[in-house]
């Protein structure tokens, strides 16, 4: 930021240019003392080192996994450090570059409760940092303070100097309402200033041919809005916290400024320290779980030194707008940084969090970009608009004022995890360069020490006048300053008529004064002639000026009305970027809301989704087990069935064998089992055998069989109830081939077979046909699948054929089960589906070689 002259001045080329040298941010470290026998996390190596020592709880720890953390800083003061060795390292070079024109910023950065407002401000027995520089400055330019309201603030961020007579009016409106107020408040010990211990310092290097004057504000930065917290506003309006938005304007000198705060001019430290307790009323505290005092916003105290030279007599200010040098001091005590899980927050004290953590954030954003700029040569946009501290010090980053930072630490554990933070941060800062501006004193060609000059002048004037020493000639040749005509009349009392000594003493003194009058006159009269050509030069000028400032003055006004309506405009859009500025909190607050509730919708859905996945996962787990299971248990039912088929097969084929053993042994006639089957169920009672309706013809002897399709070519069933059941009852003669080991049967109905002959083996065709024999019957004995013993008849008609053979003709079968009566039921149905295969592979295996045909 510039050293600033009034606007009237041209503007003068950025400082940046005119800078001698590049320094970088000076940054310095405070560590403030533990309390309770809390445990530290810091350590102090040097004076210019520290270290920070990752606690065992501390989330850095379990990552870095106990790695100690060094900074470097310009200076680390440690706990015991007072409140005046800070001062003296940090800010004493400030109010000396203040006194010589330059300006300077100073904050104090941390966490809450690190001791920033203990640093700052201090308490009266032990006055910070603002207390003492006030000190200081007030001591150093006391004898050369202008009067007040000599100065007076143009609220354009530049100031005017008004006449004596302007100066002196206000100073007794001032006087007026001070003692109004004061019978008003009589008694309200309120306004009573705590007692202090100021600081003695005094800077040796103050020019003394200026004259000072001394301003002071106070704003804070609040839920980024600016307020002025000095403004003369009723005290209802300050209870209820109404103060009014300021805007952050840029002057004619581009500087950043505050438009309309309310400049105080301060003639002491007392009046300084009486405007920033007025402020410091209404500036925003809290009770926070971290700090019982906790400041919620940032508080900026601007000291504005004004100085004017003093006019070639060394007597009156010089009455030039463009002679007036401003230059300033920021105090910036920061908010802490805090985050929100730590401190408990709710409500508003969260939302306040909530914007002192966003401006934090732009301030370290501003000064990474910065340094990035300066290190890698890039050209990235610095986002100072985005916060209003850094709009407001814009002008400092960018090289026009010198910066320092004190970052303090508590060095409690607690604020471990921060501390790493902030102090990362600030040594950081250190990598930025900042120019050093110079401070621009126009030279006005005035004799240096003029000021002592008058007052040696006067000084001497006065004692010769005390002393009544005549011999002032050389005194006043020498200065040549005092236009008179030499000293006083000496006392001339004519006592005698005669004393021409007295008439002699009177007409030498009057001719000295002729002389010194002739003398005077003469240079005077050369004085004016000179003095009337260069007003007549003057006057010639003052017509060419009134005529250029005449129409300057058009072009002025119409710039004004210009200004006007830009101003009214910028006003406008300003409002309306406040109010969108609160739209876009309120929005940003509904977008953090509504984000923490799509977070929670989404780890529902989330747990849902691993929900499904698991029951999927177990039910596919599932599946695939009931499948092995169900293909084991296929497997294993195939397996049975194959075995119970080759079982049943086997069966079969013993079966088979043993009627083809049969047949063969009874001489190559075979018996084949027809389609139709016959059962006869026995329990404990025989029931009749049904008659089939199909038989199967094997002829035996030509070994040719033939299918009989009709019933009618077959003799009557044996159980045909229209028939008796046995054609044996007539005069037939019956084979009866049954095996020799057939088991008994034991039951009530037996085939009748009257006549008969039985063979168990039938070796020879001719058996059949020599024996006379016109029936023919095999009986057949087996286990059935439930292991129940079945016997079946085989009958045939014994046909005799033209060759001289003999054809046998089956005709029918009988069955005869017999069942245990505990025995388990077996189902009908795939009872006579067996012995049906069973019949039909019988009969397949004895007509062999023959196509077999189903009705
Ligand atoms: N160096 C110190 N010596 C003694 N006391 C200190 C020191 N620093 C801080 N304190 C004390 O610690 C407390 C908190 O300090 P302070 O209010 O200055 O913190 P802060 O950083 O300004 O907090 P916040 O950011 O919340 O405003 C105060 O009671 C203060 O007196």
């Amino acid at each position: 930021m510039k050293p600033t002259r009034n606007k009237t001045q041209p503007r003068k080329t950025p400082a940046k240019v005119q800078s001698a040298s590049r320094d970088p941010v000076k940054v310095f470290c405070r560590i403030r003392p533990l309390q309770n026998n809390e445990e530290t996390c810091v350590k102090v190596i040097s004076q210019t080192a520290v270290s920070l020592l990752p606690p065992e709880a501390g989330s850095s720890y379990r990552v870095a996994n106990y790695k100690e953390i060094q900074h470097t800083f310009k200076r680390v003061f440690d706990d015991r450090a007072t409140q005046k060795e800070v001062f003296d390292h940090v800010a004493l070079p400030l109010v000396e570059n203040l006194i010589h024109g330059k300006n300077g910023l100073l904050f104090t950065y941390g966490v809450t409760g690190s001791g920033k407002t203990f640093t700052m401000t201090g308490d009266p027995q032990n006055g910070g940092i603002m207390p003492r520089c006030l000190d200081v400055i007030f001591n150093s330019i006391a004898n050369y303070q202008a009067k007040k309201f000599v100065f007076k603030p143009d609220r354009m961020n530049g100031f005017d100097i008004q006449t004596d007579a302007d100066a002196k009016l206000d100073r007794e409106k001032e006087l007026h309402s001070v003692i109004t107020l004061r019978t008003l408040k009589k008694k309200d010990s309120d306004t009573d200033l705590p007692q202090r211990a100021p600081d003695t310092t005094k800077i040796g290097s103050v020019d003394e041919d200026n004259t000072y004057a001394v301003f002071v504000t106070y704003v804070e930065v609040y839920n980024n809005a600016v307020y002025d917290l000095l403004e003369d506003i009723p005290e209802d309006t300050i209870r209820s916290r109404h103060l009014q938005v300021k805007i952050v304007r840029e002057d004619a000198s581009h500087n950043m400024y505050v438009h309309s705060v309310t400049e105080v001019e301060v003639k002491s430290t007392e009046d300084a320290f009486e405007a920033f307790y007025k402020g410091q009323k209404r500036k925003r505290m809290a009770i926070t779980t971290l700090n019982s005092e906790s400041s919620r916003s940032h508080s900026v105290f601007t000291i504005r030194l004004v100085q004017a030279p003093l006019d070639s007599q060394g007597e009156n200010i010089l009455q030039d707008k463009k002679a007036i040098c401003i230059s300033q001091l920021s105090l910036v005590d920061l908010a802490g940084s805090e985050r929100t899980n730590r401190t408990k927050n709710s409500g508003q004290r969260l939302r306040e969090a909530g914007n002192i953590n966003n401006s934090l954030m732009t301030l370290r954003t501003c000064l990474e970009i910065l340094r990035e700029n300066q290190m890698y040569s890039a050209n990235k946009m610095v986002p100072y608009r985005d916060s209003k501290v850094t709009h407001l010090f814009k002008n400092y980053f960018d090289g026009e004022g010198q910066v320092k930072m004190i970052v303090c630490v508590n060095p409690r554990v607690e604020d471990y995890d921060e501390t790493v933070h902030v102090l990362k941060f600030a040594e950081m800062t250190q990598e930025i360069q900042m120019s050093q501006p110079l401070a621009t004193k126009l030279d006005f060609g005035l004799t240096p020490g003029r000021r002592k000059a008058n007052q040696i002048f006067k000084q001497a004037l006065r004692k010769m006048e005390e002393n009544g020493n005549g011999n002032t000639e050389n005194i006043e040749v020498d200065i040549g300053l005092v236009y008179c005509l030499g000293p006083p009349f000496p006392c001339l009392e004519l006592t005698e008529p005669s004393n021409d000594k007295l008439v002699n003493d009177l007409v030498t003194f009057l001719e000295l004064r002729m002389n010194r009058k002739n003398l005077l006159l003469k240079d005077w009269q050369q004085k004016h002639e000179c003095l009337r050509n260069k007003l007549i030069e003057v006057e010639k000028e003052n017509i060419i000026a009134k005529q250029d400032g005449a129409c300057s003055r058009v072009g002025l006004e119409q710039e004004r009305k210009k200004t006007d309506a830009l101003q009214a405009r910028l006003m406008d859009s300003e409002a309306t970027v406040m109010s969108l500025q609160h739209q876009i909190q309120q929005k940003e607050a509904d977008l953090v809301a509504l984000k923490q509730e799509l977070e929670k919708k989404e780890m529902l859905l989330h747990q849902q989704m691993l929900d499904k996945e698991k029951l999927k996962q177990k039910y596919s787990d599932k599946i695939a087990v009931e499948k092995e299971r169900n293909t084991f248990e296929t497997h294993k039912r195939l397996k049975e069935q194959e075995i119970e088929f080759k079982t049943q097969m086997r069966d079969q084929e013993t079966k088979l064998r043993k009627v083809k053993e049969i047949l063969t042994k009874d001489g190559h006639s075979a018996v084949r089992p027809t389609r139709s089957v016959a059962t006869l169920e026995t329990k404990d009672i025989h029931t009749p055998v049904q008659p089939t309706r199909s038989a199967a013809t094997q002829e035996i002897g030509n070994i040719h069989s033939r299918v009989l399709s009709q019933s009618s070519k077959r003799g009557p069933a044996v159980s045909n109830p229209r028939h008796r059941r046995s054609q044996s009852a007539g005069g037939e003669v019956w084979l009866d081939h049954r095996p020799a080991n057939a088991v008994e049967l034991g039951t009530i109905m037996q085939p009748i077979m009257k006549r008969r002959k039985s063979i168990a083996k039938l070796t020879d065709a001719k058996d059949v046909v020599n024996s006379k024999t016109s029936k023919y019957c095999l009986m057949t004995q087996e286990q059935d699948s439930s292991g129940e013993l079945e016997t079946r008849l085989y009958k045939a008609d014994v046909l005799p054929t033209s060759g001289g053979g003999a054809q046998v003709v089956f005709n029918d079968v009988e069955t005869l089960k017999q069942r245990s009566p505990n025995a388990t039921p077996v189902r009908k149905r795939n009872a006579s589906t067996s012995e049906l295969k069973d019949t039909e592979a019988a009969c397949a295996v004895a007509v062999e070689g023959h196509k077999r045909t189903r009705h």
